[in-house]
């Protein structure tokens, strides 16, 4: 769906399977999802530290950062929150194509918005980890104090206290995040994509 009309198509000379080519290794969008505080930023933050080590090309979008920039004029309506998705997915989508690993960490709660997103990447080229992690263990973490404010009433519309998370039903991998270590989520995510080749052209 697009708004202006007479807009054409115009294709580059070099394509996404060249830069996969110079860059070593395939471009794709690891989007992380799960409530606030079950640590979609800490893993992504760890997978990007040691696919760098590896030599792999990598960029990493954070709900909390990109709040700050592109997306600053939205809230958390269902609505902004689809379009927070909506953007950021197009954003990870251009990212793959420039060659990038791309890792993503939004809560992102509705599977309908996670699943346009999958719906617009090429086969094989979106890997939904889920961060799984009870509600309670990411109350009593309560990284940023958002949880205490939300019961206090002081948010309203916080995800999973008075606002829902839709847990994926498909993902490419689930991390338990309430059950292993960092460092254990770290590595089943490192070594998925090492496994179906990611890794490498
Ligand atoms: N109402 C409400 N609900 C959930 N989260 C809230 C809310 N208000 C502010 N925050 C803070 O915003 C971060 C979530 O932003 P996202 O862009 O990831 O959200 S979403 O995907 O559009 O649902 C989230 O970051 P994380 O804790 O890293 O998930 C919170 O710090
Ligand atoms: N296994 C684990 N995986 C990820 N984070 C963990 C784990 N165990 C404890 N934590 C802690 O939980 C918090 C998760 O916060 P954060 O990464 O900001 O979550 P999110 O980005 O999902 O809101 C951090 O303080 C982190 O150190």
């Amino acid at each position: 769906m697009t708004k202006s009309e007479n807009i054409v198509w115009h294709d580059s000379k070099v394509v996404k399977e060249e830069r996969q080519k110079l860059n070593g290794h395939k471009s794709a969008v690891v989007w992380f999802t799960g409530l606030s505080g079950a640590g979609k930023s800490t893993i992504s933050v760890e997978v990007e530290k040691e696919l760098y080590k590896q030599g792999v090309h990598t960029y990493r979008l954070d709900g909390d950062n990109v709040r700050h920039g592109l997306n600053n004029n939205l809230g958390f309506s269902a609505e902004d929150r689809a379009e927070n998705i909506r953007r950021v997915g197009e954003v990870a989508k251009l990212m793959a194509d420039a060659g990038l690993l791309t890792l993503t960490a939004f809560i992102s709660p509705y599977r309908e918005d996670r699943d346009k997103v999958r719906e617009i990447m090429d086969d094989g080229e979106f890997i939904e980890v889920f961060v799984k992690c009870d509600l309670d263990v990411c109350e009593s973490r309560d990284p940023k104090g958002l949880y205490k404010k939300a019961r206090a009433g002081e948010i309203k519309g916080f995800t999973g206290i008075d606002d829902p998370y839709e847990e994926p039903n498909n993902p490419e991998i689930i991390v338990e995040s309430d059950k292993n270590s960092i460092e254990e989520c770290v590595q089943q995510v490192v070594n998925h994509l090492k496994a179906k080749g990611y890794l490498e052209v």
